[in-house]
């Protein structure tokens, strides 16, 4: 219950940028946020220097994203010249590699064989989660684009995670109920 109530926290501290995430924490169940399913939005980044004496942009510690919709979110572990390589030589994630991190290590922590992630979009967040799942675990995966979670299924394809997950393709409240029905709702603890 303790490590649940950790998750939750985090949860929503990673995606506070979206103030409206969808967190899902159960027993040994972990789930990923849909961020609020608001629409998706190209992120406009600026340059912060962490130490005003930098002489170069590019060597600073982190980068914000200037949109005020994209919550000013700072990503720690990238310099902007590597985040701008990321942004132009993969796709853009909907969540930056921090938060995907943080939920995989939060995976991890918890030792969780189950997972379930509304709104996929093209996989980002739900490939770091596949990544670390033991082979025994499972990641439903629900999306109701069929054009992003073809993406997403390339990428899961190519990462060799494709066993550990479940995708459904549809509305987030019929794969909930389908799961209800299916006997797994005592798995899960919703808050929307
Ligand atoms: C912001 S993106 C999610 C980003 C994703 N978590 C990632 O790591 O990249 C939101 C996604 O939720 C999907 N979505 C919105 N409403 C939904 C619903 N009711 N059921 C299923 N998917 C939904 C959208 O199609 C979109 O792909």
């Amino acid at each position: 219950m303790a490590s649940n109530s950790v998750l939750y926290r985090c949860s929503l501290i990673s995606f506070q940028y979206t103030g409206a995430a969808t967190v899902i924490v159960g027993r040994r169940t972990v789930a990923i946020s849909g961020n609020g399913f608001r629409a998706c939005t190209s992120i406009r980044l600026s340059r912060n220097c962490c130490s005003c004496s930098n002489p170069n942009p590019n060597d600073t510690a982190f980068v914000v994203a200037d949109d005020e919709k994209y919550g000013n979110k700072q990503i720690i572990s990238l310099t902007p010249r590597l985040y701008d390589y990321i942004l132009s030589n993969v796709r853009e994630p909907e969540v930056s590699p921090d938060q995907a991190q943080l939920l995989a290590m939060l995976v991890q922590i918890l030792g969780a064989k189950r997972c379930i992630e509304l709104g996929v979009y093209t996989g980002y967040s739900s490939l770091a989660v596949a990544l670390v799942l033991p082979d025994s675990a499972c990641l439903v995966a629900c999306e109701r684009d069929a054009k992003s979670l073809e993406v997403a299924k390339k990428y899961y394809e190519l990462a060799g995670v494709s066993h550990k997950v479940d995708v459904k393709h549809g509305m987030a409240a019929d794969v909930l109920n389908s799961l209800i029905l299916n006997g797994e709702s005592c798995s899960f603890f919703l808050q929307l």
